[in-house]
């Protein structure tokens, strides 16, 4: 077919849309649950128990009533910024650009940590703080132009943005500088240097931030094959909790508003699969159970990892359905949840209060 004869297939494509025969769909989706549902419905070492689910179903709810769970809870932690403007949107995406991989195997008092407003923070909350501290030191470190000027945005400069209060150095910090390489690079080609572009090509639609996340950045690209299933099984954490924060923080406004926000899944950490397992809504075969007990490291892109993280978003959806079943009226959604448990796991961890361990995956999805 020479170049000007159009393709047929596409020439009937456009005939049925012309004839209003076809609706090219509006709502784009991200693929995540299917994704999901896909490897639940063919995991053999772990499971959901659908009683716990239940029971975990209206505790939460009890729980996130009684703490008037809400997006506004987003805002009243400690670290997260404050003012509603672009220079929050830099700030959130710097963010969830370097969200991944805390977890330390050093007692407490020798793991990485970040000294900052008088006290040590560790894990998701080192990160904020040294994005916090970096700023109050005048490093443009949300500044995408910066992220591209190898002479004052190189590795060493990371070392002084995520400098430790102890021996241990933030883990993956290579790793974390070609995030912000590539992330300037793409906003520099295509979204005018600033994510609010990027928010405003997604028109509105949370799984079309998602896509585009996942289309335009190989660091948010958060997908893995699955026991050789053609189809890669699409996590998207970053690319997804990226959107929800925006939402949380603008609480569903400005540069929060989405109107399919609802499509948006539990953010597959190593968190939330923790608390979902001390409450008995996951567990595992005997093998994983041990290897997660021991505290042994589980191989990033392997089956026992991506059955983990598939079945802590199923779980969290039957979760989310049990609950709706019940309170049709609940203002719910998987993030609100999510955030929940991240939160509660973190309460238990503060008390010393965690009985079973998280998994360790050394990885920059998550
Ligand atoms: N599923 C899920 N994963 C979350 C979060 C958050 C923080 N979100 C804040 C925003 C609103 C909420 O109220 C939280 O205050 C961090 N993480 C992930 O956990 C890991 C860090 O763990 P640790 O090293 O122990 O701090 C790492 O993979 C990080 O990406 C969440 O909310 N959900």
């Amino acid at each position: 077919m020479s170049d000007d004869e159009a393709d047929p297939e596409l020439l009937a494509l456009l005939r049925q849309h012309l004839q209003g025969k076809l609706t090219i769909s509006e709502e784009p989706e991200t693929g995540v649950l299917e994704g999901a549902e896909y490897v639940y419905d063919n995991a053999i070492d772990v499971a959901l128990d659908m009683r716990s689910c239940k029971r975990a179903a209206s505790a939460i709810y009890a729980q996130m009533q009684q703490k008037q769970y809400s997006p506004a809870t987003w805002t009243s932690h400690e670290l997260h910024p404050k003012s509603k403007d672009e220079a929050t949107v830099a700030f959130i995406f710097t963010m969830d650009l370097l969200n991944f991989s805390f977890w330390s195997e050093k007692p407490d008092a020798e793991r990485f940590a970040i000294e900052y407003r008088g006290k040590r923070w560790t894990g998701y909350w080192s990160l904020v703080a040294a994005l916090q501290r970096a700023l109050d030191e005048g490093i443009p470190i949300t500044d995408s132009h910066f992220w591209q000027d190898e002479e004052s945005c190189n590795l060493d400069t990371l070392k002084q943005v995520f400098r430790s209060c102890t021996n241990e150095e933030i883990p993956l910090l290579e790793e974390r500088l070609a995030c912000l390489r590539e992330a300037g690079k793409v906003l520099y080609e295509r979204y005018r240097c600033h994510p609010v572009n990027l928010i405003a090509a997604a028109n509105g639609l949370a799984a079309r931030l998602v896509n585009l996340l996942a289309r335009d950045f190989r660091c948010f690209r958060d997908e893995h094959v699955f026991e050789g299933r053609r189809k890669p099984i699409r996590f998207l954490k970053r690319a997804q909790i990226l959107v929800a924060d925006l939402w949380a923080c603008f609480e569903g406004e400005s540069y929060g508003e989405f109107r399919d926000i609802d499509k948006i899944t539990m953010f597959a950490d190593y968190r939330v699969p923790q608390i979902l397992n001390t409450m008995g809504c996951i567990f595992y075969s005997p093998i994983l159970d041990l290897t997660i007990r021991d505290k042994k490291e589980i191989p990033a892109g392997g089956s026992w990892e991506l059955q983990l993280r598939a079945c802590s978003i199923w779980c969290v959806e039957l979760i989310r359905r049990e609950i709706m079943r019940n309170h049709p009226e609940a203002r719910v959604n998987a993030i609100l949840i999510d955030f929940f448990l991240y939160d509660t796991i973190k309460e238990m961890e503060a008390a010393g209060q965690e009985s079973v361990p998280h998994h360790r995956t050394r990885s920059i999805w998550y």
